[in-house]
């Protein structure tokens, strides 16, 4: 398990605002913000309440005691007697009740684990996004907004990690942790709604990078999936046009691409990036294996890389985990930040992994084919295998969305094959009624059937036999049948992303840079509840993401395919 970090990283955020604005060394960001918004400096921002020091190790987090009864450090507050009391600003007690208590969920900030020469201290953005920011017409010179009124997210803001409050534990998929006596009775009451407080991605009024001296590289690890392209041009032309970094680097084939030989970055910049989210694939290449840290964290300093943004799926926000930690142990001044990518949508907390939406639009023409061939033959069958190594996610989308499907079978479900209740007597039931049975395989599905290749992939993934042939064998010994297969395999995620994911793609790039100038790390971005967010890496990988059996989505699959339990 990884290691605990200090910080609530408001306790030190504010922490350090009020001592600066104390020691004349108040940010100018905020000032020119506050001033424009008629409000007075930022002397009387309050020193929060919560002790820096305190550790949070994301596994451990507290989860019972309740915001108010934390936010009342009295060592941290100050009163009317002492000299350096600071009333509350109007908004606090309205706006922040709630942030910097035991829900929220902490991310490392840069101000957690630096230890270099150079004083670690934030400067004002340059990122604007209103009309009334001057255009960089190319002279080199820097930008600066003019009109900070609610450019930036506040450093405070929070979204809710979970937005259904559960009315009892019988509720369909309520989350209780409750331990079950002998009568089944839950031991103690811990199914009660308990509000976990994500920090909001967005761009802050203060960074921790300058951005001449940023060297900025992208690795993309793992497989392929749509939009990789589309989060690449995003990340570059949110670095280069909106905060003026001048050098950004693509790493090439994934972790190894830090330090094999032989392997060169590739150069990126808007120019170079222009248009790519019309192409399928990634300008960077991907890569499974290379994941060795020390020799990755070697490269980064050698090559003096101060911002790594790391796209990739579980396996990858591993290595961008430790990579991260690695970096903070050297002391390093050096912001990891993931964008959650697969198509296999396995993805923890995160509302969807982009690209997935794409892959489950372009299975339906294979799944469309298939239901073609078995419809025109006699006692047609028509088998589609999909990706999914352990979640059936794409095979259950995609089939719902076809609607012509009559069997879906998934990783999560082993199913029976003989027998009354099995997969040969329905597919026989099905050609006796009508005529025909259209089939969808998740790859990952029935793996107790079939002999897998053995030992692991490059990715550390284990081999998989391949269910979709023996399925279709299967069936021709058992019944008269016309099987026809489908395996699009590699075609679902080949392709450009659609204009919903290339939208979604464009958020996350841009976010994971706002992330990074804002000095976080060990971070990844998501959409939680339509809203992005900074997640720790640890609560993405705390486990894969299944597709849940008792879930409305698989109730919906079994509403529309009709298909019994198999078991
Ligand atoms: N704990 C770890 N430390 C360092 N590197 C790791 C770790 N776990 C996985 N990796 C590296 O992450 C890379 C990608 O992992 P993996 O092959 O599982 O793909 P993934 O990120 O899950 O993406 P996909 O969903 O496309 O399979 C691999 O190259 C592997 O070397
Ligand atoms: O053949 P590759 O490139 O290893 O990728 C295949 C795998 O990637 C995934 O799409 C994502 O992990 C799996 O569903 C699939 O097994
Ligand atoms: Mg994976």
């Amino acid at each position: 398990m990884a290691t605990t970090h200090a910080v609530a990283p408001r306790a030190v955020s504010l922490t350090t605002r009020a001592r600066s604005g104390r020691d004349g060394r108040s940010s100018r960001a905020t000032e020119i913000a506050r001033a424009r918004r008629g409000r007075p400096p930022a002397e009387n921002v309050r020193a929060a309440t919560i002790p820096s020091s305190l550790p949070i190790a994301p596994s451990s987090r507290p989860r019972s005691t309740t915001v108010a009864a934390v936010a009342t450090d009295s060592s941290a507050a100050s009163s009317p007697e002492d000299s350096s009391f600071e009333p509350k600003p109007w908004w606090e007690e309205k706006y922040t009740w709630r942030i910097g208590g035991p829900n929220d969920i902490p991310c490392v900030h840069l101000k957690d684990v630096y230890r270099g020469e150079t004083p670690l201290e934030p400067q004002p953005s340059p990122f604007c996004t209103r009309s009334s920011c001057p255009v960089d017409l190319g002279g080199g010179a820097p930008r600066t907004p003019v009109n900070l009124n609610r450019v930036f997210v506040s450093e405070l803001d929070r979204v809710l990690l979970k937005s259904m409050a559960f009315g009892s534990p019988d509720s369909l998929s309520a989350e209780c942790d409750a331990t079950c006596d002998d009568d089944g009775e839950p031991v103690c009451d811990v199914c009660a709604f308990e509000p976990e407080f994500c920090i909001r991605a967005g761009p802050r009024a203060e960074i921790y990078f300058d951005p001449p001296t940023v060297h900025a590289a992208i690795v993309n690890c793992g497989g392929l999936c749509p939009g990789i392209n589309d989060v690449i041009r995003s990340v570059v032309t949110t670095l280069e046009v909106g905060y003026g970094v001048q050098k950004i680097s693509g790493i090439r084939f994934g972790f190894g691409g830090f330090w094999k030989d032989g392997v060169e970055n590739l150069p990126l910049s808007r120019k170079s990036t222009s248009a790519l989210q019309q192409q399928g694939g990634s300008i960077i290449g991907c890569g499974r294996g290379g994941g060795d840290v020390p020799k990755i964290v070697d490269s980064i300093e050698s090559q003096g890389i101060n911002m790594v943004f790391v796209i990739g799926g579980n396996g990858t926000h591993a290595g961008a985990n430790a990579v991260s930690k690695e970096c903070a142990k050297r002391g390093l001044k050096v912001s990891v930040v993931g964008i959650p990518k697969t198509i296999d949508n396995d993805i923890l907390h995160i509302d969807k992994t982009f690209g997935f939406d794409t892959a489950v639009e372009e299975a339906q023409k294979a799944i469309q084919a298939a239901a073609v061939e078995a419809k025109s033959a006699l006692n047609g069958v028509g088998v589609v295998k999909l990706m999914g190594r352990q979640s059936g996610f794409i095979a259950l989308h995609a089939s719902l969305a076809n609607g012509n499907v009559d069997v879906c079978l998934i990783p999560e479900l082993p199913f029976a094959m003989e027998g009354p209740t099995g997969v040969v007597a329905h597919v026989k039931r099905l050609l006796d009624n009508q005529g025909h049975a259209i089939i969808v395989l998740a790859e990952g599905a029935g793996q107790e059937y079939v002999q897998g290749a053995g030992g692991v992939d490059a990715g550390g993934n284990p081999k998989l036999g391949d269910i979709g042939p023996w399925f279709c064998k299967r069936l021709k010994q058992e019944m008269s049948a016309d099987v026809k297969y489908i395996d699009p395999t590699y075609m679902v995620r080949g392709c450009a992303a659609n204009a919903h994911d290339s939208i979604y793609c464009a958020i996350l790039g841009q976010n994971a840079v706002h992330g990074a100038m804002a000095g976080y790390t060990g971070i990844s971005i998501g959409m939680v509840n339509t809203h992005a967010v900074f997640l720790p890496i640890e609560r993405l990988i705390e486990k894969e993401r299944l597709v849940d059996p008792d879930g409305r989505m698989w109730q919906r699959l079994l509403t529309s395919t009709g298909q019994p339990d198999f078991y």
